[in-house]
């Protein structure tokens, strides 16, 4: 598989978080164990694996979020647990998968809600702070709906308003649950390459490995609460790496106008269906 084609790939010098030995629990199960790597500053890092592999609850921990039962996350050498929610807001931010948006907000207000950690105590918006916002709605193409009722946005302008809540937020940081679902296929492209053109540090789940492969850095795969292999996407989206994860076959093939790798998917029938 080539490089990601859409930009050239953004130089990354150090280790912007540190995961070591990390555990998570959910309930008295441990759902993600033994996590190790490290996300480089300026990359955009995709993770995949099946449903319940434990991506969410891995960009939660990733976050600060989600307490790990055991090991560490480090946010430029300092673990999450020692910053206050605050400083941790003003670092990084999460855009979650399903996040209840308030219904009784226009847009413009619901993106502000991500210029939260920036005010002083009791401070309300300002001049700087509506630009700030229009901006990210600008962004992901939504600047048409400032006024427009949250509630009455569709499901994939609702996923592209809370990246703009989080693009408001403006951290170095940003962590992605799968900020494509609900999108049609031009802003599903739209949206990967607003992410890759940020300069910031992402990490996005998604379900899309022909996406992941041709957008991120590098890829996480996932398998049963483990990292199963981490690396370019030629490294770590082999058909081995593929099959052992989903179950499935998958054959390369090379687009015949870009000349870039992709892959091919098809069922394993050998496999015991999910
Ligand atoms: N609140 C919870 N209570 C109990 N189990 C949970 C909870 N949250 C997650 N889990 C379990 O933890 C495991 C990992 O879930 P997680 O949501 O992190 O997976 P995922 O890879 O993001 O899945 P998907 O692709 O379906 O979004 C799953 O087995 C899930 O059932």
């Amino acid at each position: 598989m080539t490089a990601p084609a859409e930009t050239q790939p953004i130089q990354a010098t150090d280790d912007h978080l540190t995961v070591s030995g990390l555990a998570c629990a959910a309930g008295k199960r441990v759902v993600l164990r033994d996590v190790d790597f490290a996300v480089r500053r300026g990359e955009l890092l995709a993770l995949v694996g099946p449903n319940g592999s434990g991506k969410s609850t891995l960009l939660r921990a990733l976050g600060g979020v989600r307490k790990p039962v055991a090991g560490d996350v480090l946010l430029d050498d300092v673990p999450l647990g020692q910053l206050s929610a605050r400083r941790r807001a003003r670092a990084i931010t999460l855009v979650g998968q399903e996040e209840a948006l308030p219904a009784d907000l226009v847009v413009g207000e619901m993106v502000a809600l991500g210029r939260t950690p920036h005010r002083p105590p009791w401070a309300g918006g300002d001049a700087a702070e509506r630009a700030a916002v229009l901006a990210a709605l600008d962004q992901v193409g939504l600047a048409y709906a400032v006024d427009h009722p949250v509630e009455q946005l569709s499901g994939g302008e609702r996923r592209r308003a809370l990246l703009a809540r989080g693009l408001a937020q403006q951290t170095p940081l940003m962590l992605l649950d799968e900020p494509t679902n609900h999108l049609d296929l031009r802003h599903q492209l739209g949206l990967l390459r607003t992410v890759r053109g940020l300069g910031k540090t992402v990490v996005v789940a998604m379900h899309d490995l022909d996406l992941a492969a041709t957008f991120c850095d590098r890829i996480a795969v996932l398998h049963d609460g483990t990292l199963l292999t981490i690396g370019t996407p030629a490294d770590a989206l082999t058909p081995t790496v593929i099959h052992d994860a989903f179950g499935v076959l998958a054959t390369p093939v090379t687009h015949p106008r870009t000349g870039r790798t992709h892959l091919l998917f098809s069922a394993d029938e050998t496999e015991p269906h999910p």
